[in-house]
C-alpha cells in the first residue's frame, strides 16, 4: 500500500508552507522506507475535519499508523483560516519498548515559519536518554541557527538535544529539515534493533514516562487556543487527549 503517494497527492499540504509540505513528505518517506507500517484506525470524524467559522475554514488532516514497536505514528496537518499552517508528529513507542517519544511541530503565518520544534523526549523517571541515542545525536553536525527560541515551563520534558528555532532563511529550513530527517533516521534505526523489555517494572515506567509527556504536552495553550477559536473547550479537550496525546496509562 503505497501510502506516501496517495496521500502527498490529495493532501491540505500542497495549500501549506513548503517547510511543512516537504517534511510531511519526509516524514511519510522514512516511516514507509523504514518501518513496518500497519493501518491505525482513527475515528471516522477525526481523519479529515473541515470547519466554517466565521467565514476562516479549518481544515485538519490526520494520519495514523502503528508499527511493531510503535503503538501509534501520527502525522497531522492542519490549516486555519488562510493565515496558519501547522505540522505535528509523535511516534508513541508501544510501551514494551524503552524508546524515546519523537515529536515535531511547525507553525508558519502567512509564509513565515515562527516555531520549528524536533526532538526525541526521554521517558525515564531520571529524564536521560537511552545511551545508544545519547551517543547517536551527540554525533550529529552542528547547526547554526540565528533564531533559537527559548521553550515554556512545560518543556521540561524535552531533551538536551532538542531543536527549537524561528528558521530566518531558506538555509535554515532546510538546515532544519536535514535535522529532522536525521533525528527521524536514527530513531527508526534504533527502534528496529531495540528488543522489548520484560521485567514489569520496566514496562511500568515506560508507561509513566510517556503519560508524563502526554500530560505536559496537554498544557500547550497555543494549540488549545487555536482548537478552541474553532471547537470549543469540550471538543478540544477530548481532541488533546484522545487524538493529539493519548496516553494509555
Ligand atoms: C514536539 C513538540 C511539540 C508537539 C508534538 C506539539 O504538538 N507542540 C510541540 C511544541 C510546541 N508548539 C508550540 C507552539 C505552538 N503550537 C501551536 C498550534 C498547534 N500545534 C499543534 O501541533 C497543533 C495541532 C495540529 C496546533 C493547533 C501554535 C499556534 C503555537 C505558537 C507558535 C509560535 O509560538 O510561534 C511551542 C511553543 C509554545 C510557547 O512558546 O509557549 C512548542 C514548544
Amino acid at each position: 500500500m503505497n501510502v506516501s503517494q496517495s496521500s502527498a497527492q490529495s493532501s491540505v499540504r500542497q495549500q501549506q508552507h513548503p517547510l511543512i509540505q516537504q517534511l510531511a513528505d519526509i516524514i511519510e518517506h522514512t516511516w514507509q522506507t523504514s518501518l513496518e507500517l500497519s493501518p491505525y484506525a482513527i475515528p471516522a470524524d477525526l481523519g479529515y475535519i473541515e470547519n466554517q467559522l466565521e467565514g476562516e475554514t479549518l481544515i485538519i488532516e490526520n494520519e495514523c499508523y502503528q508499527t511493531p514497536q510503535f503503538r501509534k505514528l501520527h502525522l497531522e496537518l492542519a490549516k486555519v483560516g488562510n493565515g496558519l499552517d501547522i505540522l505535528h508528529c509523535v511516534m508513541f513507542p508501544n510501551p514494551a519498548y524503552p524508546l524515546p517519544l519523537f515529536g515535531c511541530d511547525i507553525v508558519g503565518a502567512r509564509g513565515q515559519i515562527s516555531a520549528a520544534i524536533v526532538d526525541l523526549s526521554p521517558v525515564q523517571a531520571d529524564r536521560s536518554l537511552p545511551a545508544t541515542y545519547h551517543f547517536a545525536l551527540s554525533q550529529l553536525p552542528q547547526m547554526a541557527f540565528s533564531q533559537p527560541r527559548d521553550l515554556p515551563a512545560w518543556g521540561d520534558i524535552f531533551s538536551q538535544f532538542c531543536t527549537f528555532v524561528r528558521p530566518v532563511d531558506a538555509t535554515e529550513n532546510q538546515q532544519f529539515l536535514d535535522r529532522v530527517q536525521q533525528v527521524l533516521q536514527i530513531h527508526c534505526n534504533m527502534a528496529r534493533e531495540t528488543p522489548p523489555v520484560d521485567d514489569p517494572q520496566e514496562r511500568t515506567n515506560i508507561l509513566m514516562g510517556q503519560a508524563n509527556y502526554c500530560h505536559r504536552q496537554q498544557e500547550n495553550d497555543k494549540t488549545r487556543r487555536v482548537l478552541e477559536k474553532s471547537f470549543g473547550s469540550e471538543w478540544t479537550d477530548r481532541y488533546m487527549k484522545t487524538m493529539l496525546f493519548d496516553a494509555v496509562a
